[in-house]
């Protein structure tokens, strides 16, 4: 029996950075195949990228990209939204519309697209890009069980996908969406640190991130919380207990809450 997805076509609108992601990811998993793939984007450069790399279709009509396809993925920044829906309002036809678009919530666009249309507002993060991506979908009312796990395969081809209510959405957005930005600041800080004690820079920056990796895969395999890792740590590891007493006294755990609760406020303000 083939493979292939038979849910039909999948126009992506806006072909950047996520874009590239997911339409990467969905032909790797080999469950689309680039016929059934259309991309559109204003800039003939993007259009270019993903059609030289992936063999999908392209284009700079949004209109015919909907139209030609059943499930269609909102792919541009969030204050470009409102226009795409106004350009696409006489193109729906029963489609199952995702948007990624962050803070963009389901009520807003349920009131810019016809009833038949289903919804379902996904979150996921920049890590997609080479398949190790964190999404959370949130369906509305109208999408089905059907359209739900559409939309979980889509994001599982890059990376790792769950369902949570949507009122979780900004505070998701404000950790997993925006957290890949945050572990940039500590791992330049941690290489800052390992040249401050000697270390050439690239091999710093090479430890860091790779600590980093094993870390999280250390934390992810066990199934323990962060703290009793800390505590194991500490109680083995004289070096690291000293290390852990001075980013208590700086309170860097606090920076970071401070982090996720001003991101998922700026996703709240996004959608107000
Ligand atoms: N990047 C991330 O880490 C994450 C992003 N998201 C969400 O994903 C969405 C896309 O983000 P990202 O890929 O980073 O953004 P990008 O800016 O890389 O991609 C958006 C693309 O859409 C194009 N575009 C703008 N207007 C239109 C239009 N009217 N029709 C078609 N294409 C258009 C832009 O072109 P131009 O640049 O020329 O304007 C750009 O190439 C956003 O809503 C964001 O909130 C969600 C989670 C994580
Ligand atoms: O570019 C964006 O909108 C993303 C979504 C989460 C954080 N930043």
């Amino acid at each position: 029996m083939s493979n292939t997805n038979r849910s039909g076509r999948l126009s992506v609108i806006g072909g950047g950075q996520m874009a590239e992601a997911l339409i990467g990811g969905l032909l790797a998993a080999g469950r689309w195949t680039p016929e059934q793939i259309t991309a559109t984007d204003l800039s003939q450069g993007r259009r270019d990228v993903l059609h030289d790399r992936f063999g999908v279709g392209v284009g700079a009509d949004n209109r015919e990209a909907v139209a030609g396809t059943e499930t269609v993925i909102l792919a541009v920044k969030p204050q470009v939204v409102a226009d795409v829906l106004e350009e696409l309002r006489s193109c729906w036809n029963h489609h199952l519309v995702i948007s990624i678009a962050a803070g963009i919530r389901l009520a807003w666009l349920r009131e810019r697209v016809p009833a038949d249309v289903r919804l379902i507002r996904v979150m996921p993060n920049a890590p997609a890009l080479v398949g190790a991506g964190m999404s959370v979908l949130a369906s509305h009312e109208s999408a089905t069980v059907d359209d739900e796990r559409l939309a979980l395969g889509l994001f599982e081809s890059v990376g790792r996908a769950v369902v949570l209510e949507e009122e979780l959405l900004d505070a998701v957005t404000g950790l997993s969406g925006s957290g890949p930005a945050y572990v940039c600041v500590a791992l330049e800080a941690l290489s800052d640190g390992g040249v401050k004690m000697g270390l050439p820079r690239a091999s710093a920056q090479r430890l860091a991130a790779q600590t980093a990796v094993g870390a999280a895969s250390l934390l992810l395999a066990s199934g323990s919380s962060p703290s009793r890792w800390q505590e194991t740590v500490l109680a083995d590891c004289p070096p690291a207990a000293r290390g852990i007493d001075a980013l208590l006294r700086a309170q860097a755990g606090s920076a970071l809450i401070n982090a996720v609760s001003a991101a998922t406020r700026r996703s709240r303000e996004l959608g107000a």
